[in-house]
């Protein structure tokens, strides 16, 4: 099965509220899609969001390295040449992490189906139902209170709160929702870079003595503060988990040789989609360290391949952060995962399974 061309369009999902981090707000989940044609007729998807405060991507720059670097080297190539295609995609440009997922997803998309199986098969077999957590957007109190209780009675067990706008309201927030639940659900903290190393400490450390159980604290400083984490980590009993500080292999490797992180959040779209992903999973299994599977805000066609990776590596990604699809409204894509509140469901069809795709608009360069 020969790869023929390369075709993009944009998939946008109004969101049921919006999605607030320390970083940014959004109000839509927006895919560049990939779709990879062959020669045997069989098409290939691939997708991803544009995060340029996280990956530097946007969807211009992740068209123009697809279709004009990237795409050029692997046109004609036979997809049984999985291994060489994705080494093609990850050494053809530096950075464009989110470029590299869309396209190398596309391409384990068409791999699979060439082998008639479902991907999480392909990649050793597993389980195909996993739950997720779901994320409490940063806002006024009431709002979190709202939304938190709202979340337990869609059934989530397991609620990511964002914060880090602001010290002494984060904690409040914290606290106040931490009381709310009176213990219905497991909560793990979210800063996106928000504080410092010694407002971490200090915020987790009052969270602490407040009787405040937390399951874990993701990305507390500076994507570049590996110092900090360090920092953190030897003072607080609550793990510490890289989010923004782990894109590729070699920075996962250099958290766990300084002791910065307790556990590693994966993003296909930071660490350059599934082959770069399976070496993170599989060093840090090595190493004893457990891994988040996480997302960006991305619809489900990206969160897809991220749950079957998932389904596969069982031994070492133990927490799953793949809400994507179910903070938009409806979800456009039919016969692939189903994504439904905390329930994600693998099917059997080959690749991701993706059936249809309603709502694509097809780009063109230039958009
Ligand atoms: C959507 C997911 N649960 C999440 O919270 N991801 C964020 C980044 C999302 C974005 O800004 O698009 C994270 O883990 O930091
Ligand atoms: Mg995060």
């Amino acid at each position: 099965m020969k790869i023929t061309a390369i075709r993009f369009a944009k998939l946008e999902v109004p969101l049921k509220t919006p999605f607030k981090t320390a970083m940014r707000t959004v109000e839509n989940i927006t895919d560049l899609v990939v779709i990879v044609e062959t020669d045997s007729g069989e098409l290939g998807y691939g997708a991803a969001p544009a995060t340029p405060v996280i990956t530097g991507d946007t969807h211009g720059s992740m068209f123009y390295v697809i279709d004009k670097v990237i795409g050029p080297q692997i046109l004609g190539r036979d997809i049984e040449d999985l291994n060489n295609i994705c080494h093609i995609i990850q050494h053809a440009v530096v950075g464009n992490s989110s470029a590299k997922a869309a396209l190398e997803i596309a391409m384990y998309d068409l791999w699979a189906k060439h082998y008639k199986a479902p991907l999480y098969k392909m990649l050793g077999g597993g389980d195909t139902h996993l739950r997720t957590d779901v994320t409490i957007s940063v806002d006024h109190i009431d709002k979190m209170l709202d939304d938190a209780t709202l979340a337990l009675s869609r059934g989530f067990e397991i609620l990511k709160i964002k914060i880090g706008t602001n010290i002494e309201k984060d904690i409040a927030r914290v606290n106040a929702i931490y009381k709310e639940l009176d213990k219905r659900a497991t909560i793990r903290l979210d800063v996106n870079q928000g504080w410092t190393a010694k407002q971490t400490v200090y915020a987790i450390q009052k969270l602490e003595k407040m009787g405040v159980e937390l399951e874990l604290i993701e990305q507390p400083v500076k994507s570049n503060d590996i110092e900090g984490l360090r920092y953190i980590s030897q003072r607080i009993v609550t793990p510490v988990m890289a989010d923004e500080s782990a894109f590729s292999p070699l920075q996962v490797i250099e958290l766990i040789r300084t002791g910065a992180a307790d556990i590693i959040n994966i993003k296909l779209m930071k660490s350059a989609g599934l082959s770069q992903a399976i070496k993170i999973a599989d060093l840090s299994e090595l190493h004893n360290i457990p891994c988040m599977i996480g997302c960006m805000l991305e619809g489900s066609i990206s969160v897809a391949a991220a749950a079957h990776l998932a389904s596969a590596k069982t031994s070492s990604i133990s927490l799953i952060d793949l809400d994507g699809p179910t903070l938009g409204q409806y979800d456009p894509v039919e016969g692939g995962v189903n994504f439904e509140h905390s329930h994600i469901e693998l099917g059997q069809g080959p690749g991701l399974g993706i059936k249809t795709i309603k709502g694509l608009q097809e780009l063109t360069w230039p958009f």
